[in-house]
């Protein structure tokens, strides 16, 4: 079976571990939940650097199965872990320490080269420098690297951007979102930013107090309204569509998302190749009728699938823009506003989406 499969149940008094879920082998797989839920303990099990009950498997192959008395010490299970913290050896140049990756995997089984993974996460330029006097971004593009060169079935990323500050984290977020869309390496992302799980997770299982709570696609659990993604001030929809066209004078592309076009920045995806943007509940309103001409770039013909109220004197509205509802779009609007327009579940509007909304 070409996926990962985890049962885990563990017990430390004040604490109580209890997964299971299975996530195809391929794309990020994100573990979101407040602090204390249980993140690292789950990847700290699949690493087997933890042994709770339960089983471990990964595309068929087995690392712990308790029926079989099975427990692979962490050395044999072939995993990449990238911690909150860049663990470099000091005393090594950036070069050293990549090698130091590669040289534990023998030539034949190489999965990833080092010009490919160098140029992947921009080092190139830092390979002769002393780690010690690198950023915390690039200190941590390093670590990534370095756990790539092993050549991992499955890559362990534990809040890899926590310790980075916010400029360092928007340095970085693109070069993972490349490794993401480049390479077939599964990854488990621990986190418990919904910004980085928007951008990163193709799906996310949220864990609270040791359980888990939901779980689905990236888009599916993102505009869940009684989840916890939805209604933070971050909230977002991931929309996938098809790159249609691109005006390099407006630095503007065109994308074919199920129920209409959207404009939006400049993609560097080429015409024709598929493209995910994300789109701030903050930034869609909603309107009775076509506004017609407007500054904003984008109307969608939408209904209303389901409002909530959430804090602030706001609604969040959940809209569908495609037929079979498969494209879901939040909009956050005042409460004021939904009584103003009379707003129903089922009613047929129309999404306004401003353009600064799609811009990262
Ligand atoms: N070595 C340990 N011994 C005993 N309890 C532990 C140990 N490590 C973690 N815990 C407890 O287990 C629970 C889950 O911890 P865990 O680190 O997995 O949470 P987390 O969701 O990753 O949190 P954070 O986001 O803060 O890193 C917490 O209550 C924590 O205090």
């Amino acid at each position: 079976m070409n996926d990962l499969d985890i049962a885990f149940q563990l017990d430390r008094g004040g604490f109580k571990l209890d997964v299971a879920f299975k996530a195809p082998g391929v794309g990020v797989t994100a573990l979101f939940g407040r602090s204390g839920c249980g993140k690292t303990t789950v990847l700290r099990c699949v690493a087997g650097l933890e042994r709770a009950a339960g089983h471990c498997r990964l595309n068929g192959d087995t690392w712990q199965d308790d029926g079989r008395g099975l427990f692979l010490k962490t050395h044999r299970r072939p995993i990449g872990y990238v911690f909150q913290e860049a663990s470099l050896f000091s005393h090594l140049s950036v070069r050293r320490n990549l090698e130091y990756g590669l040289k534990r995997i023998p030539p034949e089984q190489r999965q990833v080269g080092f010009d490919e993974v160098v140029d992947l996460l921009g080092i190139r330029k830092h390979l002769d420098r002393d780690p010690t006097g690198l950023s915390g971004g690039e200190r941590q593009r390093v670590s990534i690297a370095r756990a790539l060169l092993t050549s991992p079935s499955l890559l362990l990323m534990d809040e890899p951007l926590s310790a980075l500050d916010h400029t360092s984290k928007q340095d970085i977020l693109p070069y993972l979102e490349r490794l993401h869309d480049t390479l077939q390496i599964p990854v488990l992302y621990v986190s418990h930013s919904p910004d980085e799980v928007a951008r990163l997770a193709d799906r996310i299982v949220m864990l609270k107090d040791g359980h888990i709570q939901a779980k689905g696609s990236a888009t599916e659990i993102l505009s869940r309204l009684d989840l916890p993604l939805a209604q933070d001030a971050e909230a977002s929809s991931i929309i996938d569509g098809t790159v249609l066209g691109h005006d390099d004078d407006y630095q503007l592309s065109r994308l074919e998302i199920a129920g209409g076009k959207l404009t939006v920045a400049r993609l560097t995806q080429a015409v024709g190749e598929l493209a995910r943007v994300r789109i701030h509940a903050r930034d869609v309103s909603v309107a009775l009728d076509d506004p017609g001409a407007t500054s904003i770039l984008n109307v969608l013909p939408a209904r209303i699938l389901e409002m909530r109220d959430i804090a602030h004197a706001h609604v969040l509205v959940k809209l569908c823009t495609g037929v079979d509802e498969q494209t879901p779009l939040l909009a956050r609007i005042t409460r004021h506003s939904r009584d103003r327009l009379k707003l129903e579940v089922g009613q047929r509007v129309f999404a306004q989406v401003k353009a600064v909304a799609l811009m990262d």
